[in-house]
């Protein structure tokens, strides 16, 4: 490997363009393979996300200064380009010819020499025409066909920097447009989101989700309580507070998890507020037969797990036996007995609670979705998701709650809970489920959409009561 972090960048982009895998887990296998200082990782790392989650700003912008279409070069030097222009336009603090010269200098440590001449001259153009230079502080002049949003962390304000020309349409006669290219999101989710949002919210939920992703921890009451856990991060110099879930603690900035102190006995897990309001909901109690169907990799139930003392029994259930383990695992970590799991099939025909008359008393039902709530969790999210998988996810997650209402006895509740804000994932299912005449003695009671970024994560979760054998 060269000891170039932009060359191991590039080499990362490439790949990840290439299989499509996470961007994390392709980083995670080069720290593993090669001895890159932190300084170097943290560089590599925003460099990578940065310009995968921001690909199609980074495109409207280049297009600009080149005479064919980005979309023709191949794809060694059109990631380099991509890379480049994260550096000049989204970033601050590096100076924009160090950004040039380090980025041209790819090509040569490539083996590929001739993409220099372009590289060179596209960057040195970009360098030129962006406003104020990427070292320098930025004004706000707010959105515009010339100016991209750019990066903020927990807490800061809104930025925009002038890109020289107008790269984007216009904000005003196209929210949606503007949305989709400057703060890079597919056409089609900028579209339905324009259609529910008015500009100032569209925008605040770009910015939300094009910052790095802080995580929140949930604190486990069997292990300790949370002034204690907050006392002991204080003492590492973790700067957090108390969250506004009964459980949560929020961190001030990113860190890596599990070297905090309390990870390795188990008193914390990582969770967003937003996520820790499903079991919440549920309120498991003692003694109570609990199911959890779409369990792994085990988040909610060992909250579940938690709100019920460990003493109520948790199946846990998932089609995966893989993602199972980490169920198991997250358990042990947690110190929590009372959750066994179960590998079903993708129809959940084989789930006890039907012949066995062993009804649960509550079930939880956390779906696959779109993820179109959590869309700033990892870069490529965004990318991943098409409006085709929509009515493919509502049918089967229509599915997977009727299979867990039918094992709620009477008298019993289930929460159907998903990561989406689309409504045909959310409400649309439940309303879907509860017009089969199988479920006529069930109602919602309640039902919550999480906005994302108003504070947490967004996502849906839905309280539903079977009437009791009396009533
Ligand atoms: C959103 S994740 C669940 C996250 C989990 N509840 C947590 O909090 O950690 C969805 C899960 O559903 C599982 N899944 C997908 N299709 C399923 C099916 N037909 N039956 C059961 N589980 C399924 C996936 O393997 C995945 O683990």
């Amino acid at each position: 490997m060269s000891g170039s972090p932009r060359a191991l960048a590039h080499e990362a982009l490439l790949e990840q363009a290439t299989t499509q895998t996470f961007a994390q887990d392709l980083l995670e296998r080069r720290w593993a393979d090669y001895d890159v200082p932190a300084v170097d990782r943290r560089l590599i790392s925003d460099l990578v996300f940065g310009t995968v989650r921001r690909r199609a700003t980074l495109d409207a912008v280049l297009q600009a200064h080149l005479n064919r279409p980005l979309a023709d070069l191949e794809p060694g030097l059109r990631t380099l380009l991509r890379l480049g222009a994260y550096q000049l336009a989204l970033t601050g603090g590096i100076p924009p010819h160090a950004a040039v010269h380090e980025t041209v200098a790819v090509a040569e440590i490539s083996g590929a020499p001739r993409w220099t001449g372009l590289t060179n001259g596209v960057l040195r153009s970009l360098a030129r025409a962006v406003y104020p230079a990427n070292d320098e502080p930025v004004p706000a002049p707010g959105p515009a066909a010339d100016a991209v949003p750019l990066p903020v962390g927990p807490g800061d304000a809104d930025r925009w920097r002038k890109v020289g020309r107008r790269v984007f349409p216009d904000p005003t006669d196209d929210p949606a447009g503007y949305f989709a290219a400057a703060f890079a999101f597919p056409r089609w989710l900028a579209r339905r989101w324009a259609e529910r949002l008015e500009p100032t919210e569209l925008w605040a939920l770009g910015f939300h989700f094009n910052r790095p992703p802080v995580p929140t921890l949930r604190v486990n009451p069997l292990k300790g309580d949370r002034e204690s856990l907050l006392a002991a991060l204080a003492e590492a110099g973790v700067a957090a507070t108390a969250g506004a879930t009964p459980q949560s603690i929020r961190l001030a900035e990113g860190a890596n998890v599990v070297a905090l102190p309390g990870f390795p006995e188990g008193r914390f897990s990582v969770q967003d507020e937003t996520a820790q309001g499903a079991a919440a909901l549920l309120a498991p109690r003692a003694g109570e037969r609990v199911l959890d169907l779409c369990a792994a990799p085990g988040t909610k139930t060992t909250h579940l797990a938690e709100l019920s003392g460990d003493a109520a029994e948790i199946l846990a259930a998932d089609v995966s036996s893989q993602r199972l383990e980490k169920v198991s695992a997250n358990a042990q970590r947690l110190g929590l007995s009372s959750i066994r799991t179960q590998a079903t099939a993708a129809d959940a025909s084989d789930l006890p609670g039907l012949e066995d008359g062993g009804l649960f008393d509550a079930a939880l039902v956390d779906v696959p979705c779109s993820n179109t709530g959590v869309l700033g969790k990892r870069p490529e999210a965004r990318w991943r998701v098409k409006a085709s998988d929509l009515p493919l996810f509502a049918a089967s997650q229509t599915d997977l709650l009727a299979a867990a209402l039918e094992r709620v006895k009477p008298g019993g509740r289930c929460v159907y809970s998903t990561c989406s804000v689309e409504p045909e994932e959310n409400a649309g299912v439940v309303a879907a489920a509860l017009a089969d005449p199988r479920f006529q003695d069930w109602k919602v009671v309640r039902s919550v959409l999480h906005w994302p970024g108003r504070p947490g994560d967004g996502g849906f979760q839905a309280l539903l009561v079977r009437r009791g054998a009396s009533g």
